[in-house]
């Protein structure tokens, strides 16, 4: 596979504190890598370490296939990022703060039309900053990286601190930007449920740690769902399944059987119907992705 981000063990030490620990992180081209972690957890510092705005304590970074450390400026210029809330100048307009960075970074005017309508702002280029939501500073932000149309982008947690109207314009912005321009994205976030609504790839962190990394659906599946039989005979219930081959667990005087799937509980109701053992009820216990996400980084789970 193709990974156009590559860190391999990276580690940042802040005197004593390990703050970032062995991280190696594998993001395939074109995916949208959801960088999942508790506040503290060591996101930033990862991400600063891999725009070489800090030098790592050990490990390295490989973008696009090479070191960051020997050919920073050359990959630097296809990528694109936002670390933390971009400052302007309030008193000029859309246009004319990109402008003023369209100069810097050497790219045709026309840019400048292209990167305001991909993040929706064509209709106030012209209006004053000050005036501006924090999601229209975040959006003007991402346009402002987008500048020399990036091959990967990285995003700080793009959402602190929006309403609900501007995460959902920002969570439109990224789909679009992975889907038209087939754009590798790395956007970091603290919480769960923005991550599972755009990335199609997931990293956790915990305590400076890798816990996780995979695609989003392996993360789902992790979430598969469980099935609770309430019956008359408990203890008899669990030998005859147990003797049967069926996974099961005696808890809180239930039965939890650990293969949710229809046949496998079709077969276990029969098993126990054939035992006259009455059945009361079959539930489901679906976990969420948020106690899987809570019980992950409670646990240092290891995949
Ligand atoms: N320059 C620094 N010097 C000392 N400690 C630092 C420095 N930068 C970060 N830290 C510490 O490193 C830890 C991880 O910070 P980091 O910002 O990487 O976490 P994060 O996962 O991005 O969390 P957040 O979402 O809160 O930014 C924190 O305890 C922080 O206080």
């Amino acid at each position: 596979m193709e990974y156009i981000v590559q860190t391999n063990n990276l580690t940042k030490k802040f005197g004593k504190e390990l703050v970032v620990n062995g991280i190696s992180m594998q993001i395939p081209k074109g995916e949208v890598y959801g960088f999942l972690g508790p506040n503290g957890a060591g996101k930033s510092t990862t991400i600063r370490m891999m725009l070489g705005l800090m030098k790592p304590t050990s490990g390295n970074v490989e973008i696009f296939g090479k070191d960051l450390k020997n050919e920073r400026i050359n990959i630097l210029k296809k990528v694109g990022s936002l670390v933390e809330n971009p400052s302007y100048y309030p008193h000029l307009t859309a246009n004319e703060n990109l402008e003023a960075i369209r100069k810097i970074v050497g790219v045709p005017k026309a840019r400048l039309e292209e990167v305001l309508r991909i993040v929706r702002l064509q209709d106030v280029a012209n209006k004053k900053v000050k005036g501006f939501s924090l999601g229209m500073k975040q959006r003007l932000g991402i346009a402002t990286s987008l500048l020399n149309n990036p091959e990967l982008l990285i995003l700080d947690e793009p959402t602190n601190g929006l309403d609900p109207s501007g995460i959902i314009e920002i969570r439109e912005l990224i789909k679009n930007l992975s889907r038209e321009y087939g754009m590798t994205i790395l956007i970091s976030s603290h919480l769960l449920a923005e991550i599972d609504q755009i990335a199609t790839t997931v990293g956790i962190v915990n305590k400076g740690k890798m816990i996780f990394q995979d695609s989003i659906e392996k993360m789902r599946m992790l979430a598969q769902q469980q099935v609770i039989l309430r019956v008359s005979q408990h203890k008899e219930a669990w030998r005859v399944l147990l003797a049967n081959g069926i996974k099961t667990e005696l808890a809180q005087g239930a039965i939890f059987l650990e293969d949710g799937s229809d046949h496998h509980v079709a077969e276990a109701v029969r098993l126990l119907v054939q035992q006259n053992i009455s059945i009361y009820r079959v539930e489901d216990d679906r976990k969420s992705l948020e106690d899987i996400f809570l019980q992950m980084t409670k646990e240092e789970f290891v995949k």
